[in-house]
């Protein structure tokens, strides 16, 4: 992988976003270098959401700058424009296709990315399959290929999420409490996986479970009435008297 010049990815410098005069962001500043991957935590009510939505252009900031890759201003770009620059989101229920195989997920996923001109003009169904057989492999569902989405476990679904999202090779993924509702196992699993992913990709993950903060081992922000908190390693962020306060010692 060829590594750019400059090394912040995703740069936001005084976002407020504001409901009614209520700040859920209030002069929000965050940095993201490439392939890092960043931990986000804080108490309900701290912005996480805002922020995000703010990265995919789902919500206009009032005020500041939201920058990627150095050039492109998100606050000028609608959401399309913004996938379309690499940016891919990870809701925390999963919008796979339950009637579907795992295979055609993904295939849907590749042929979503090119288009429907792209894919006419495709002779690339061996390329997909080998696409496919990487992907399948980098989010441990080789041996469900030809098993329907909806007979997967909980944590396998999010996982062929992850594996449909990668298909749109996207620079930064945003996902949204991957660890909820999974067994000991696969949040350390997906921990693991997402490890994996950031060699390559930036990673920001919302997450409220400290175990798999912790598995994470990756540089943690706190946010807390829409600002930055602390920012550090978990450890640090953890000793944190204001982080106990208002997150960690409820
Ligand atoms: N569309 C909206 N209109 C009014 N207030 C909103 C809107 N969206 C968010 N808020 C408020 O902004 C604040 C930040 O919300 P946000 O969802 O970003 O927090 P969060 O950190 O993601 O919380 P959680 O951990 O519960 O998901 C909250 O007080 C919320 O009620």
């Amino acid at each position: 992988m060829t590594v750019p010049v400059t090394p912040t990815l995703l740069y936001l410098d005084n976002i407020t976003v504001s409901f009614d005069g209520f700040r859920a962001l209030n002069a929000l500043s965050l940095a993201i270098d490439h392939a890092e991957m960043r931990a986000i935590i804080g108490p309900n009510g701290a912005g996480k959401t805002t922020m995000m939505d703010v990265i995919t252009g789902k919500t206009q900031p009032n005020e500041g700058t939201a920058l990627f890759e150095g050039t492109h201003d998100l606050t000028a770009l609608d959401e399309t424009a913004i996938a379309e620059l690499g940016i891919g989101r990870k809701f925390q229920t999963p919008t796979i296709f339950e009637m579907h195989t795992v295979e055609d997920n993904l295939l849907l996923a590749l042929k979503n990315r090119r288009g429907p001109l792209a894919t006419l003009l495709s002779r690339g169904v061996n390329q997909d399959m080998v696409r496919i057989d990487a992907l399948l492999e980098r989010v441990r569902l080789t041996a469900q290929r030809h098993r329907r989405a909806g007979e997967l476990s909980h944590g396998q679904k999010q996982w062929l999420e992850i594996g449909m999202l990668l298909a749109q090779e996207p620079k930064l993924l945003l996902i949204d409490e991957p660890a909820a509702g999974m067994t000991d196992q696969e949040t350390a699993d997906t921990a693991d996986l997402l490890r994996d992913i950031a060699r390559s990709k930036a990673v920001i993950v919302v997450e409220h479970d400290m175990t798999f903060v912790r598995d994470l081992g990756v540089k943690v922000t706190c946010l807390h009435e829409g600002s930055v908190l602390a920012e550090g390693s978990l450890d640090a962020v953890s000793a944190n008297e204001r982080v106990v306060e208002v997150y960690l010692g409820r």
